[in-house]
């Protein structure tokens, strides 16, 4: 019997099945999709068994070292969806398979030395190296020449043994426990022990009159009980206590309570559009559908309520939403109804936790998984329904290998599993919404706010005419204005900055002069509380300039506003308001953001000043003022999706305003205000907005008229870079049909990173069968210099993004 397996080794040479042979005492128990330990030149090496066969065409096969797993951690599905997007994206099938499992379940291979020889016998420094060990590990030993030769040495008489092991990352939290013997349950206390121990009969005691025959954890009782674990460990000595250990989950809700939430009746046209989901659950048909309804239309309730239909069939759902609305009241909403079948899974996590709440999904013990983009993978069997909550969210496709759109998996799962596929959003991409135009998806609209609640009215305010009025400030009048009265009427406000493009930048006044990072072609953020300036691509950093390199002038400043300086200053022009701010300096700590959102709900500040991380999923219903400092910052970006992102983004910003019974309002503050994405978001007009745009991207070759394929070519050598890339268009030019337009080389909208020069090559089609394939010759052509870090080819399929 063979094992055809994936050897965890991302490479071209690697990227196929390799044969082992199965021993013997193994054949009852391999099965595709386990993991094994298998060896691979002189290592050890982890991989996956894809086949199992009895037929090998090789004359000498090696054996299989270990089998990692009892049961599968791949199921079927997961194989095929790792070969369909290996192929469609372009990449390794083991990088594939790397983002679709947790990373506690890749286990990392370990050099390690152990002893063979008495030590005695070996040489002085080797011995004070062991110390009173028997095995090391190679990382652990001192980095200097002589022990790194002395180990070799010994090696090579045999004195030390050189192997790599394969460890399981995969720890799982074990708790002891004890329970009472069977024998001792109910007697009294001081027949078993006796009066001296007086310790361990109060725990004793403890136990007959609160657990009965129940496994109590040992740290508890401990804690309980004011003693020893060492009294415990008596009473197990003695035979009185069953020590056991049990698996534990570590779940980072555990401490919050729940309250159960009841559903409330839908409105008309929430029924309306659940009706056709449900159908589509009931008769297990895969379609897909896209939900746009305006913000605080109770889109989210509607999804609650088409899960229960599938929980009610005994299926499992995903949902997705975007990282940063993955908020604690997100979560609460889904946990709130439907409790413990809900498994939630974010970057947050910590490895142990994210490794817990997969497996809760692969041991059949939840059916909801809510999560960020990699949700999409979450191993259930019997899905009946998948919902992308903001589907038009750029942070569902990753921009690392394997580069796949979760909206792509969805479908692709839904297909496999003859399932609906729910997309939702105020603001869908323009690709989605035209699919749902030419009736590929299913349109369903949610046109007003639950309760008849109006949309807010969105006043645009010209920051030219605040110059000119000499106002210098970041805030126009009016909506300083309007911050007053939000305090005086104990009301809130959100106010909302872009960080992209709007980070603080160093710039000479007298000769122009910008600091930028020596290795990119980027400018230097300037960091307030270090006072330096970093680069956000390699992380360079220097500390703040006092004088200008060029012209040695000393009005060297720092532009651009962060959210610390808006803080600064809003702190001088509105000295009553509680502010909150929210950025990535503020939530870098674990649960910070929680907290904050949470002291905000509270009513604990009258303005929350964010980025990006507050403009969607809030729904406060104190908030009645949401403003935008600078509108413009996206729309500058070298991207054809800017005025769509600026759009989608005034939307969900104005959304978070007037949500309850009291009205909002908005406030967008720019210097470009006749832009029709300006324009359209005043009048909350998705559909003329829509229109406008898909005149320009016709008119320009893009998304939704044209699929896009990039090609981004970098190298540290500029001639190199340039050759490679005019030898890959002429060859692109001459594989790909007439039709197909590939453009380029040219460089890159950020020209150099990390010292790379870097160029890109646009492939435009709307027809392109042998796309991926003539892509995958480019990248094999090339491996060589891939492989030697000389070169990077990186090939991204409908890319979102264009630095
Ligand atoms: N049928 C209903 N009856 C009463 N209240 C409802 C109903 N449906 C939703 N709501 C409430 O209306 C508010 C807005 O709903 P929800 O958050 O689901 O909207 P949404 O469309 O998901 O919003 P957004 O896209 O802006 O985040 C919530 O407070 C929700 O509890
Ligand atoms: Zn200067
Ligand atoms: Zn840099």
């Amino acid at each position: 019997m063979y094992a055809k397996v994936i050897v965890d080794v991302p490479a071209n040479q690697t990227d196929k099945l390799f044969d082992y042979l199965v021993p013997e005492e193994l054949e009852r128990f391999i099965s595709p999709g386990m993991r094994v330990v298998v060896p691979f030149g002189s290592r050890k090496i982890q991989g996956f068994v894809w086949e199992i066969t009895t037929f090998t065409s090789l004359q000498k096969v090696k054996p299989i070292t270990e089998l990692l797993d009892p049961f599968p951690v791949l199921t079927p599905e997961m194989m095929k969806l790792a070969e369909y997007l290996a192929n469609e994206t372009v990449c390794f099938l083991i990088t594939a398979l790397q983002s679709m499992i947790p990373a506690a379940i890749r286990a990392k291979p370990k050099k390690m030395l152990t002893l063979t020889a008495n030590k005695a016998e070996l040489p002085p420094v080797l011995q004070a190296v062991f110390g009173k060990q028997h095995t090391l590990e190679w990382k652990d030993l001192p980095h200097e020449k002589g022990v790194l030769q002395l180990v070799k040495q010994a090696s090579e008489n045999g004195d030390i043994d050189i192997d790599y092991v394969v460890s399981d990352k995969t720890n799982k939290k074990i708790v002891q426990t004890v329970s009472i013997h069977p024998d001792y349950r109910g007697e009294d206390v001081q027949n078993i022990v006796g009066n001296k121990a007086k310790k361990q009969a109060a725990v004793l005691q403890w136990l007959q009159e609160n657990a009965g025959s129940a496994a109590i954890a040992v740290k508890q009782l401990t804690k309980e009980l004011h003693t020893t674990r060492q009294t415990v460990l008596e009473l197990v000595r003695k035979n009185l206590l069953v020590l056991e250990e049990r698996e534990e989950y570590r779940d980072p809700y555990q401490s919050r309570v729940f309250q159960e939430q009841e559903r409330p009746a839908l409105t008309t046209q929430q029924q309306h559009v659940l009706q056709p989901v449900q159908q589509a659950v009931h008769d297990k048909e895969h379609m897909t559908f896209l939900l746009r309804g305006v913000t605080g239309s109770g889109k989210t309730e509607v999804y609650l309520q088409a899960i229960e239909k599938v929980l009610a069939k005994g299926e499992e759902a995903i949902v997705l939403v975007p990282e940063i609305s993955l908020t604690p009241q997100m979560v609460e909403r889904f946990k709130a109804r439907f409790g413990s079948k809900v498994a939630v899974l974010h970057s947050a996590l910590a490895a142990g936790e994210k490794y817990d709440e997969w497996r809760k999904i692969h041991r059949k013990e939840v059916q909801v998984a809510v999560g960020a983009r990699s949700a999409v993978f979450a191993p259930f069997e019997h899905l009946g329904l998948i919902i992308i909550d903001e589907e038009h969210e750029g942070s569902y496709k990753q921009e690392d290998h394997p580069k796949y759109h979760a909206r792509q998996v969805a479908i692709w799962r839904g297909k496999h599993h003859n399932c609906p596929v729910m997309l939702g959003s105020a603001t869908p991409s323009l690709e989605s919404y035209a699919r749902a135009r030419k009736g590929v998806y299913k349109l369903l609209e949610l046109k007003e706010r639950v309760n008849n609640i109006a949309m807010p009215v969105v006043n645009i305010i010209d920051m030219r005419e605040e110059l000119k009025k000499g106002n210098r400030s970041v805030f126009s009048e009016l909506l300083l204005e309007k911050l007053r009265t939000r305090i005086e009427r104990n009301e809130q406000a959100v106010l909302f900055l872009n960080r992209r493009g709007y980070s603080t930048f160093v710039m000479c006044r007298n000769c122009g002069y910008t600091a930028d990072c020596p290795h990119c072609e980027i400018t230097l953020t300037y960091h307030h509380t270090k006072r330096q300036l970093k680069c956000h691509y390699c992380g360079f950093e220097e500390p703040m300039l006092q004088r200008c390199p060029d012209c040695d002038s000393e009005h060297i400043r720092f532009f651009g506003t962060g959210t610390q300086k808006v803080e600064e200053e809003l702190t001088k022009l509105l000295p009553e308001a509680r502010v909150i701010r929210m950025d990535v300096d503020t939530t870098k700590r674990k649960g910070s953001h929680e907290k904050l959102l949470q002291s905000f709900g509270r009513g604990e500040a009258d303005i929350l000043l964010g980025t990006q991380m507050i403009a969607k999923g809030l729904d406060f219903p104190k908030i009645t003022l949401a403003g935008v400092l600078a509108a413009d910052t996206l729309l500058h970006l070298p991207d054809f999706r800017a005025s769509e992102r600026t759009f989608q983004l005034l939307t969900q910003v104005s959304g978070r305003a007037g949500r309850d019974k009291l009205t909002g309002e908005v406030v967008i503050q720019t210097y470009t205000p006749d832009h029709y994405s300006i324009q359209h978001a005043k009048t909350h007009n998705y559909e003329a907005f829509t229109l406008e745009e898909m005149g320009h991207r016709k008119r320009s070759g893009y998304p939704p008229y044209y699929y896009l394929a990039l090609l981004t070519i970098a190298s540290e050598d500029v001639v190199q870079v340039i050759q490679t890339s005019e030898k890959i268009a002429a060859y692109l030019r001459q594989s790909l049909s007439s039709e197909t337009k590939v453009l380029g080389p040219t460089v890159s909208p950020i020209a150099r990173i990390k010292d790379r020069y870097r160029y890109q090559c646009m492939i435009k089609y709307r027809n392109e069968p042998n796309l991926t394939q003539t892509l995958q010759v480019v990248a094999s052509h090339y491996q060589k210099e891939i492989a030697s870090e000389k070169m990077f080819i990186s090939i991204d399929m409908n890319p979102q993004m264009f630095m």
